[in-house]
């Protein structure tokens, strides 16, 4: 199987590779690189020979592949995608940017959650397989279970959305933004006598007017930006529009949709997402019985017991990041009656949320 990567070098596409090497995903496969920069340059060393990069706007190079993985973006997608379709190029392309998604010859691809879904799509002749939105994936990562058993009658989701959903850049203005608020006071922390409320103002101060924010465009550090993506009509967020829109495409229930909406925050962790989850369940359905079938739905799911050292201890972004575990915890009936159950979960964004799906996609065309 001859297989192009487009993207392999930005953040998501490296997270993508370093797990394919950790998989041995390249044995077996015809790895063929592509870049929109430096063409002719040398390709990653995989473990296998592959020639120098290749021209990834070349139409008669792509159509020469069996399969495409995309972590290049939207704006690439839109560039190449129709024109190599149109050339009459038939093989599969798998994407982690949005632009495919909602598209009806297109699947979001999340198979722990919906392997069924994407199965009978490949048995349809279905092409485009395209990575969910993070936050999507990350909340059916930890609450699956409860959409399988068809015990969800609507959800809530608050989320707390790392930088590194917002790119490289924003990750890195993060850090410098923290520091800059460090740099303020850093003579008056290290006197101990010096007053709290005199530190605070300086930093207030250095927070309104004195951050570096080219990227986010408003000082993240020491705060919050309740809006994440852009603007809808209906007032949502894109980014909040995505939780029932895509949930439910990925569950193959577009048409029957369970209702999902809430608040999305873009906060100062560097690549997990939280979200908090208000879920109405069709039925009372007993907490042994709920952590049981959530604990069960997949193999990276641990339900974290509700108890505050456990909790601090394993559902934080400083403990998940980097991993492929996504733990749910905070599980408890809510005082508004027994069928309302809430939950915190957590994940990595650039793991579960952008690359792994993708790696696993590939996986399953090979098996196929
Ligand atoms: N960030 C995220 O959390 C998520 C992103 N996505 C999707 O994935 C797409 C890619 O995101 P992301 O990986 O963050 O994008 P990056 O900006 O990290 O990389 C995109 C491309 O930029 C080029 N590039 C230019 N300068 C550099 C550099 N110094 N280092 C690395 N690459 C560089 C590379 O292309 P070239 O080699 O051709 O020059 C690279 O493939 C997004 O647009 C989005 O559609 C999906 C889910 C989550
Ligand atoms: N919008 C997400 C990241 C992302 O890339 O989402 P999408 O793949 O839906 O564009 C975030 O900011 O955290």
């Amino acid at each position: 199987m001859k297989v192009g990567f487009v993207g392999w070098r930005g953040m998501v596409g490296s997270v993508l590779m370093g797990r394919m090497l950790e998989e041995n995903d390249f044995a077996g496969i015809e790895p063929i690189f592509f870049t929109t920069s430096n063409v002719g340059g040398a390709a990653p060393d995989v473990g296998v020979d592959v020639p120098p990069l290749k021209d990834a706007h070349d139409i008669n190079e792509l159509k020469a592949l069996d399969a495409i993985i995309s972590c290049q973006g939207g704006d690439y997608t839109k560039k190449v995608f129709g024109d190599l379709r149109g050339a009459g190029w038939d093989g599969y392309w798998i994407d982690a940017a949005s632009s495919l998604r909602m598209k009806d010859d297109a699947l979001i691809i999340l198979d722990p959650v919906n392997d069924g879904v994407i199965r009978d799509g490949l048995a349809r002749g279905v092409k485009n397989f395209i990575g969910g939105n993070c936050t999507v994936s990350l909340m059916l990562m930890g609450l699956g279970g409860l959409f399988k058993e068809g015990l969800v009658d609507w959800v809530s989701a608050m989320t707390y959305q790392a930088a590194s959903g917002a790119g490289a850049q924003n990750m890195r203005e993060l850090i410098t933004q923290m520091g800059e608020i460090k740099a303020a006071v850093a003579d008056d922390l290290a006197n101990p006598a010096s007053a709290i409320l005199d530190i605070d103002r300086k930093v207030a101060e250095t927070m309104r007017t004195g951050l570096t924010t080219d990227n986010f465009g408003a000082p993240l550090a020491g705060s919050l930006l309740p809006y994440i993506d852009t603007q809808l009509e209906n007032f949502q967020s894109r980014e909040e529009w995505k939780a029932e829109a895509e949930t439910n495409k990925i569950l193959g229930r577009s048409a029957n949709p369970i209702a999902i909406d809430g608040i999305c925050v873009r906060i100062g962790a560097m690549r997990c997402h939280s979200q908090a989850l208000t879920i109405k369940l069709n039925k009372d359905v007993p907490m042994a019985d709920i952590e049981s079938i959530i604990a069960n739905a997949n193999d990276w799911v641990k339900v974290v017991p509700n108890n505050r050292a456990e909790t601090l201890s394993d559902l934080t972004p400083t403990k998940v990041t980097g991993t492929l575990s996504v733990p749910v915890g905070r599980l408890r009936k809510m005082s508004m009656g027994p069928q309302y159950l809430t939950a915190f979960t957590v994940g990595d964004q650039l793991l579960w949320g952008a690359a792994e799906p993708l790696r696993r996609m590939l996986r399953i065309l090979r098996e196929a």
